[in-house]
C-alpha cells in the first residue's frame, strides 16, 4: 500500500451551508469521506485548520510547510495533498513550492462546490490529487484541479465560479488526470529550493504589502504601507508595468530605506516589460524595484515574503535583494519579440 496523506486547511471543499452563506466547518476526515480513494492507498488526515482561505495569514502558511516537512520525515509516505480553499490557494502552494527540497509531491487541491452538494467538483479533484500524489516524483508542489496538473509557479484562479478554476495564463499544464491515469506532458522548472529560516515561536514575521496602480493613482497607498513597517511591496502597475513619476520617487526612498520592492502587472497575461519611461518600468526598475516576470501580483507578493523569510532578520538589503532576483529569475518566461533584448529584468 502506498501511503499518502491529506492536510486538510478548509475552504468550500469542506464548507457547508451557515445559514447565511457558506464556511467552512467540515474536518479532513469528512472530506476523506466525500471522495473515493485510489485502489492501494493507505490514506491518513492531518486536520490542520478548518477555514476559508481568504482568512489564510502568513502564520498559517509557515505552519502549513513546517507539517509538510514532518510529514515527509516519514520515509513510507508517497506523496502529500493538500485541501485549501481556491481563492489564495496559488499563494500558499507557490509559498511552499519554494522551499520544497524532496522529490516527494505536494499536491494542492480544492473545489469550486462545497461539500455534500450531490454533482459537485470535491470528489474528483480529491481522487485526482490522491492519484498524483501516490505516483509523481520530482514534480514540486503542484495543483491539481478539473482533471489538470498545474505547477505551481505561475498558475491563478482565473475564474470565480467555473469548474476549471485554474491556470497559467503564461504556460501550459504539467499534466492531465484522466481515467484513472497521471498523464505528464513535460517536466516542471525546478529551481533549487531557498534555504528555509523559519523565525521561531512568536517571532515577528515580515509585513509585505500589495499596491495597485490605477488611473488617478498618487503615493498615498505606498507611503501608508511604507509607514506601516511594510519590509516588503509589490506595485502592481497599469500594462507591461507602469506608473507615474511622483510613483517612481516615492519607490526611490522605498528602496534606499532598505525596502524590497518588485514590480507586477494588474494585466492577466505577459511578463513586466521595461518599455516605457516617465514612470513607467524603465524608471521602477532604475531606482531598484525588481521586474516579476510572469508572477501575477499574489505570487509576487509570496516571493517577496519568501525572500525575506529565507535570507532572515539580519541580512542586508543588498542580500535580501539578491535572493529576490534568484527567486525572479526562477519565475522568467522569455519576453515578447518586441521586447529590446535584456529590457526584462532591472539591472538594480
Ligand atoms: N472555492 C473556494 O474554496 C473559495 C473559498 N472562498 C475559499 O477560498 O475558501
Amino acid at each position: 500500500m502506498r501511503r499518502v496523506v491529506v492536510i486538510s486547511t478548509g475552504g468550500t471543499i469542506a464548507s457547508r451551508w451557515q445559514g447565511e452563506g457558506y464556511a467552512a466547518q467540515a474536518g479532513g476526515s469528512e472530506v476523506l469521506a466525500s471522495a473515493p480513494v485510489p485502489e492501494g492507498l493507505d490514506v491518513r488526515v492531518v486536520d490542520l485548520f478548518t477555514v476559508n482561505s481568504s482568512r489564510i495569514t502568513t502564520a498559517h502558511q509557515l505552519e502549513l510547510l513546517r507539517t509538510v516537512r514532518e510529514v515527509l520525515t516519514d520515509p513510507e509516505v508517497a506523496g502529500v495533498v493538500v485541501t485549501h480553499g481556491t481563492d489564495t490557494l496559488e499563494e500558499s502552494a507557490y509559498l511552499l513550492s519554494l522551499f520544497h527540497d524532496d522529490p516527494r509531491p505536494v499536491v494542492f487541491t480544492g473545489a469550486q462546490q462545497p461539500l455534500e452538494v450531490a454533482d459537485g467538483d470535491a470528489p474528483g479533484n480529491l481522487y485526482d490529487a490522491l492519484l498524483t500524489a501516490s505516483c509523481g516524483r520530482d514534480t514540486g508542489v503542484v495543483i491539481v484541479f478539473a482533471g489538470l496538473v498545474h505547477e505551481a509557479r505561475g498558475t491563478v484562479k482565473v475564474h470565480t465560479l467555473a469548474p476549471q478554476a485554474f491556470a497559467d495564463p503564461c504556460g501550459s499544464p504539467l499534466g492531465r488526470v484522466e481515467f484513472g491515469r497521471v498523464t505528464w506532458l513535460r517536466r516542471p522548472d525546478r529551481t533549487p529550493a531557498l534555504e528555509l529560516r523559519l523565525p521561531g515561536p512568536g517571532g515577528r514575521l515580515p509585513r509585505v504589502d500589495i499596491v495597485m496602480h490605477h488611473t488617478g493613482a498618487d503615493t498615498l497607498l505606498l507611503d501608508a504601507v511604507l509607514a506601516a513597517g511594510a519590509e516588503g511591496v509589490v506595485l502592481v502597475g497599469t500594462g507591461a508595468g507602469n506608473a507615474t513619476p511622483d510613483i517612481a520617487a516615492a519607490v526611490a526612498c522605498a528602496v534606499d530605506s532598505g525596502v524590497l520592492v518588485a514590480l507586477s502587472t494588474r494585466v492577466q497575461t505577459g511578463p513586466v516589460a521595461a518599455l516605457y519611461t516617465g514612470g513607467g518600468a524603465v524608471d521602477l526598475a532604475a531606482v531598484g524595484a525588481l521586474l516579476s516576470g510572469s508572477l501575477r501580483a499574489g505570487q509576487t507578493r509570496i516571493a517577496v515574503l519568501a525572500s525575506l523569510l529565507s535570507a532572515g532578520p539580519a541580512a542586508t538589503a543588498a542580500e535580501r535583494t539578491d535572493v529576490l532576483r534568484r527567486v525572479l529569475d526562477g519565475a522568467a518566461v522569455e519576453p515578447p519579440l518586441s521586447v529590446p533584448a535584456g529590457s526584462r529584468r532591472s539591472a538594480a
